[in-house]
């Protein structure tokens, strides 16, 4: 696929969507809440096309709901309708975020030595199915470069083990920063990221665990799956935090292994597993329908 054809896509895809809105609202559950948000939309002349809601307790809950809605001339209000929306946020201690669908989010994918997860989600972009701008892959080893540069995607082998953590992440922060990244994904990034480097990009990184979390986190889950006879394997894909592999799970899915499957036949089984999970969680995210409450998630 050439690049100038993913150009023409991504092009033609902020074209189609230039007037569609997104709002992500949490909080303490009360009457009213919709109404307000429902007739401040009216009043900006906009339409709502898709509304998902969920209260935990309709008594002294919290209350999350998802809008998507098509708006007038939207690139142009965007800035006075969330200057208008903060006054309804206040007056219900709403968390919100409101996005404009065309600004397609930019996205960095972080791999290691196992590529397959990558090439799903290179795949899933170059067939059109995953909306989202990759504008680099970086890696601490070279296994990648030739598939991501006939993607024409800049590539940018950074060496990184514990020893060099701090230099390794001042080069990935310096880069995410120069390509103005909104979305990190780890395609089995086999690094531990540092505190700074999390807080700098909270709820930003997704991440594949090759496990069904919370069993096996850490390092080689096959392995440990394997001494420990399981029969069924998965994958988690969730947000990155300090706690290893604890942050708010997004997707997961297994699959039923037995006692004739060796630890390379757990991890071929599980790679078809990590490849469609991780894919579910990116696109979840891209598409604004991931909002996360108490280490949780709620998914739209
Ligand atoms: N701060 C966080 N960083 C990372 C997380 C996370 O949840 N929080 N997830 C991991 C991914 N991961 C499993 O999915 C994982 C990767 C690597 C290791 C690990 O022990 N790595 C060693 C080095 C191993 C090597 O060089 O081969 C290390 O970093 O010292 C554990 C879990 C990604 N990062």
């Amino acid at each position: 696929m050439k690049a100038v054809n993913m150009e023409d896509r991504l092009r033609e895809f902020k074209e189609s969507q230039k007037n569609r809105g997104r709002l992500l609202i949490s909080c303490p559950d009360r009457p009213g809440i919709v109404a307000a948000v429902s007739k401040f939309l009216f009043q900006f002349g906009a339409n709502i096309l898709e509304s998902n809601q969920y209260s935990t307790n309709p008594q002294g809950g919290t209350f999350f709901i998802r809008l998507e809605f098509e708006c007038p001339d939207l690139a142009a209000k965007e800035a006075i309708l969330k200057k208008r929306f903060e006054e309804v946020a206040k007056s219900f201690s709403m968390d919100w975020q409101m996005t404009a669908v065309q600004n397609v989010k930019r996205t960095a994918i972080f791999v290691s030595k196992e590529l397959h997860c990558l090439r799903e989600l290179l795949w899933e972009w170059q067939t059109g199915d995953l909306m989202t701008d990759i504008v680099m892959v970086v890696s601490n080893h070279e296994e990648a470069r030739e598939t991501v540069e006939s993607f024409h995607i800049p590539f940018h082998y950074i060496p990184a083990n514990r020893e060099i953590r701090e230099e390794a992440e001042a080069k990935q922060k310096q880069l995410l920063k120069e390509y103005d990244v909104d979305l990190i994904v780890l395609a089995r990034y086999m690094q531990i990221l540092t505190p700074s480097f999390v807080e700098a990009y909270e709820r930003k990184i997704i991440n594949i665990h090759h496990s069904f979390l919370p069993a096996f986190v850490g390092a080689k889950p096959y392995e440990r799956a394997f001494q420990r006879g399981v029969k069924l394997i998965g994958a988690t894909s969730h947000y990155v935090t300090n706690d290893l592999d604890e942050g708010p799970i997004i997707e997961q899915d297994t699959m039923r292994v037995d006692h004739k499957d060796q630890v390379q036949d757990l991890k071929k089984i599980g790679a078809k597993i990590e490849r469609s999970v991780l894919t579910r969680a990116v696109k979840w995210h891209l598409a604004d329908r991931i909002i996360v409450h108490e280490n949780k998630t709620i998914i739209f």
